[in-house]
């Protein structure tokens, strides 16, 4: 994993009393999801929690998610690194978007391969949550082939019924 820069004071948030346990399959948190729904050309991913603040997830990469003939897009696994790192809420209980998402692309993803992506919430500071996951190929402890770091902003609730569709008056519900 890189050496992650937190600024001054960042600090660790606790883990939500009714976060998944360790080990538990984490909930699809939307059906239409491109990372972790039914989307038929989408990512399935599925994602467990681990110890503390981290997460577990790992997606096939199919014919579906080519760039150049027999190999990954790079643009869609950063998708996949995006959607592990915001998944980390569900242990926090923070709605938080995206700020910042850095991909260091360190070795080929072919197709058929099974990317292991971890992911962890490495601290906050005010609304800002510093987060970083690595990305293996074929095993949890496969050769690395993508490190990366999210930078995501805390929200209230009304950000997805004001912004999105579909939950009007509702304002947010994990798993609609
Ligand atoms: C009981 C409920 C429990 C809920 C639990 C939830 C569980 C999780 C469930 C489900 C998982 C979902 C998994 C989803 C998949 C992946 C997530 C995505 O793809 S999200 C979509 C892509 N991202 C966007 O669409 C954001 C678009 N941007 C915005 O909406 C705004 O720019 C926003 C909200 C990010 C910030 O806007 P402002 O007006 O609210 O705030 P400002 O003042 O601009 O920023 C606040 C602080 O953050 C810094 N900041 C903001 N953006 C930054 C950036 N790009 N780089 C560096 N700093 C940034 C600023 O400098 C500021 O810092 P200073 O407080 O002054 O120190």
């Amino acid at each position: 994993m890189n050496k992650v820069e937190l600024p001054e004071g960042a600090t660790l948030p606790v883990r939500h009393p009714d976060a998944p346990a360790p080990g538990e399959e984490l909930p699809v948190h939307y059906s239409q999801c491109f990372g972790c729904g039914d989307n038929e050309s989408g990512l399935h991913m599925r994602v467990r929690a681990g110890e503390g603040l981290t997460l577990h997830g790992r997606f096939l990469v199919t014919d579906h998610h080519q760039g150049a003939p027999g190999l990954a897009h790079g643009g869609l696994l950063a998708c996949a690194f995006d959607e592990m790192l915001g998944m980390l809420g569900m242990l926090t209980h923070i709605p938080a978007v995206t700020g910042r998402l850095e991909t260091d692309f360190r070795r080929p993803v072919p197709v058929d391969s099974t990317l292991h992506i971890r992911a962890q919430v490495d601290g906050v500071l005010g609304r800002k949550i510093y987060t970083s996951a690595v990305g293996r190929l074929n095993a949890e402890d496969g050769p690395v082939a993508l490190t990366a770091q999210g930078l995501f902003i805390e929200v209230g609730l009304e950000h997805f019924s004001k912004h999105g569709r579909g939950l009007e008056g509702r304002d947010f519900e994990v798993n609609p």
